[in-house]
């Protein structure tokens, strides 16, 4: 190809919006050839508190080739801007919804951590009446363009947000539970940094696991199960539990009405994004806690450790062994989340 007709090409996004097309696409379309191999990921709802950055670390993750980033706005300045990143992923921009097919085709992992977050004095659960329409809508589209995708659901209240795709999934046929996973892995990543600080380890050397769901009294840490093992006093414990289970409102009231946590959710997002990929890949003992269907409990769907493959969570794992304090807090948890499953269920089925 001549030299003029190559720098045409390469800047053809530069050039007004055609109506017709997507420029970035265009733009886009020259660069793939080069694309690294790797998985095909979308995030929906890339230009929020959450989506920029979580753009920005899987743009810098290696096992990605294609990163496709839709949210209702501002899509395509986040895009350009990700897109000069000199890492291998090929990334495309897609705005509104007459977009989130193209969005959608052909991928393989599906982020989700669209909608509205919380401000102080609201719970999880205030966010049901807009996020669980915004989750209905991206779920109907990953079932008509993407049925085979891995969907890591961010956006709250997950413990409702996760039962409604799975209604969506189950009326549109495609439902395959071990593909659809609620991410509680910022729990986890607090939980390692909280009893970190108590015991006076790197966290990178603390495994906390975090089962129930993903609000209050619903994230349950197993404090008697942490590696290494330790022990703590019931004032730790008590400390401990009650942080993990407030962290979220930590931040919440901290940002003071400007939103909730957003880079280390992005950064819990992308550590689970890369382990479900690594899972994909074929990789051996893969394991993470995510909120997925269920048979641990009388409950449909719970957060435990889960083992990651190339279907998604090929295995749930048991709770383990139990202390009283751990016996209690379940059975609270699961009170609570029975009624936010319900909400989820019946918002579709009503
Ligand atoms: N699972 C978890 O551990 C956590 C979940 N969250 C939740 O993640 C969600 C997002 O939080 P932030 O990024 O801070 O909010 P944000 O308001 O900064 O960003 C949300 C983005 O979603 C977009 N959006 C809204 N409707 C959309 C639609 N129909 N399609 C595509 N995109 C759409 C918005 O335009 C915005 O860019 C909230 O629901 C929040 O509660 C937040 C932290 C942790
Ligand atoms: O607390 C919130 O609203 C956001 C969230 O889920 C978290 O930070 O764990």
């Amino acid at each position: 190809m001549e030299a003029r007709q190559r720098i045409a090409r390469l800047t053809a996004h530069l050039n007004p919006p055609n109506p017709q097309g997507n420029p970035m696409l265009e733009q886009i379309n020259c660069r793939a050839k080069g694309g690294s191999p790797g998985f095909k990921v979308a995030i929906l709802g890339a230009a929020g508190g959450i989506g920029q950055p979580l753009a920005m670390l899987m743009k810098m993750n290696p096992l990605v080739s294609v990163l496709h980033l839709y949210d209702v706005v501002n899509a395509p300045g986040v895009t350009a801007d990700i897109s000069h990143m000199d890492t291998g992923a090929v990334v495309r921009g897609f705005l509104g919804a007459p977009q989130l097919e193209a969005a959608l085709t052909g991928m393989e992992l599906v982020i989700i951590p669209a909608g509205v977050p919380r401000k102080p004095g609201m719970t999880r659960d205030d966010l049901f009446k807009i996020n669980a329409g915004i989750v209905k809508t991206l779920c109907e589209g990953v079932a008509k363009c993407c049925p085979n995708a891995i969907v890591n659901l961010i956006s709250n209240p997950v413990n409702s947000t996760v039962p409604i795709a799975a209604e969506v999934f189950k009326k549109a046929g495609t439902y395959d539970p071990k593909k659809l996973l609620g991410v509680t892995m910022l729990d986890v990543v607090r939980a390692n940094t909280f009893v970190a600080e108590v015991l006076g380890l790197d966290p990178r050397d603390v495994d906390v696991p975090v089962v129930g769901g993903h609000a209050g009294v619903t994230i349950l840490p197993l404090l008697s199960q942490v590696k290494p093992p330790c022990s703590f006093t019931p004032e730790e414990t008590e400390y401990l539990t009650k942080r993990i289970q407030d962290g979220g409102t930590e931040v919440v009231q901290a940002k003071a009405g400007a939103g909730s946590a957003t880079l280390s959710m992005a950064y819990a997002a992308v550590k689970f994004a890369d382990a479900c990929l690594r899972g994909l890949r074929g990789d051996a003992g893969v394991v993470e806690c995510a909120f997925v269907a269920s048979q641990v409990t009388e409950l449909p769907f719970f957060a435990t450790k889960v083992r990651l493959g190339r279907t998604g969570a090929e295995e749930v794992y048991q709770l383990g062994p139990l202390n009283e304090y751990e016996r209690a807090g379940l059975e609270e948890a699961k009170q609570e989340l029975a009624v936010s499953i319900e909400k989820g269920v019946s918002f579709i089925k009503k």
